[in-house]
């Protein structure tokens, strides 16, 4: 039976600990949200961070898309809201309209209130191991986060990331070889034999490809360490990407979904919004 990596728990204590710093730092971070209302999980992962941001002294400011906007019109909302001193975080919620370039509209993000990290500058510092006050993705940055909470080293041991967003895998896979991990990053085109082969003798296995249940207890090697960071609707339910129950057996820790690597998303989004406001105080 594994222990579960209690992603809820652990990001509680973060944000218990995040709210304490924010009222003693004084300073009154805010973060814009940029995102399309059309979108259902936009909406529901946009109000929870927004409910969370709330609770530990974090500002929000809404910004919703139209449905036709260009990515033109979006560079222009980015190209304010760098502008303005009382925003320290922009968020761009993934994602946008069908016609807008989502990743262009991350690199147009000031690098120093790019609190998800996902523009090219603060993915290109991530990629050359030297991050230092740019902000990391808050999905992977999580689950480092998670890992070393529970003294899980990646130093030295077989790592599998399966999935490769900017949102998700490719910081993932970074963060991992930064962590000394030796990492595959698997996708949609790595023949199923060579992904199997690959998941036999991983120590760790990293998946969020958006497909239930897509690896099951029989892939993966005994004592593995495996996070879920799949979020999949199935009868009304939030699902993983890892079936849990045959996975659980084999594994010697594992993420629950929900309540896993979700809330440490959210914890993580928090926690580089106040360090970017603070570092934004220091360096003006
Ligand atoms: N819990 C959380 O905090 C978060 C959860 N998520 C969830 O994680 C999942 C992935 O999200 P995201 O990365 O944004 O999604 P994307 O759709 O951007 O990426 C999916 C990735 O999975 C790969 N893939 C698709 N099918 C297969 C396959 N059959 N075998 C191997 N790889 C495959 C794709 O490969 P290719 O590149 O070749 O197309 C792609 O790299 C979703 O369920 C999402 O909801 C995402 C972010 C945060
Ligand atoms: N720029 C950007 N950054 C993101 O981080 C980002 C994004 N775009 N686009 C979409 C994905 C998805 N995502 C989630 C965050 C939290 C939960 C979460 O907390 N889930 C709960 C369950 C929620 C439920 O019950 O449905 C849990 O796992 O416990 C899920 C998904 C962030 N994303």
């Amino acid at each position: 039976m594994a222990t579960i990596l209690d992603g809820k728990a652990l990001s509680k204590d973060l944000k218990i600990a995040l709210a304490d710093k924010v009222r003693e730092s004084g300073l009154s971070p805010k973060l814009a949200v940029v995102f399309d209302p059309k979108n259902d999980g936009s909406r529901l992962y946009v109000g929870m961070k927004q409910r969370a941001a709330a609770k530990v002294g974090i500002a929000t400011e809404d910004i919703a898309v139209a449905d036709d906007v260009t990515t033109e019109a979006v560079l222009k909302i980015v190209a304010d809201l760098n502008a303005d001193p009382s925003v320290t975080g922009i968020l761009v919620q993934a994602p946008l309209p069908e016609a807008v370039n989502d990743q262009q509209v991350f690199s147009a993000i000031a690098p120093e209130k790019d609190v998800d990290g996902l523009g090219a500058f603060n993915q290109g510092m991530l990629f050359g191991d030297q991050p230092g006050e740019y902000a990391v993705a808050a999905t992977p940055q999580g689950v480092m986060t998670m890992l070393k909470h529970y003294d899980i080293d990646p130093y030295g041991k077989k790592a599998v990331v399966v999935g490769r967003s900017q949102l998700f895998g490719r910081p993932m896979a970074a963060l991992l070889n930064n962590a000394n991990a030796t990492v595959t990053l698997a996708h949609r085109y790595t023949p199923r034999e060579m992904l199997l082969d690959s998941l036999k003798d991983a120590d760790i296995v990293v998946v969020g490809v958006g497909i239930a249940n897509f690896i099951t207890g029989d892939q993966i090697k005994d004592g593995a360490v495996l996070v879920d960071v799949g979020m999949n609707v199935v009868d009304g339910k939030a699902t993983g990407d890892i079936e849990f129950a045959s996975a659980e057996k084999k594994a010697s820790f594992i993420t629950p979904v929900p309540g896993g690597v979700g809330p440490m998303t959210i914890a993580t989004l928090l926690e580089n919004t106040f360090a970017a406001a603070l570092n934004q105080e220091k360096n003006q």
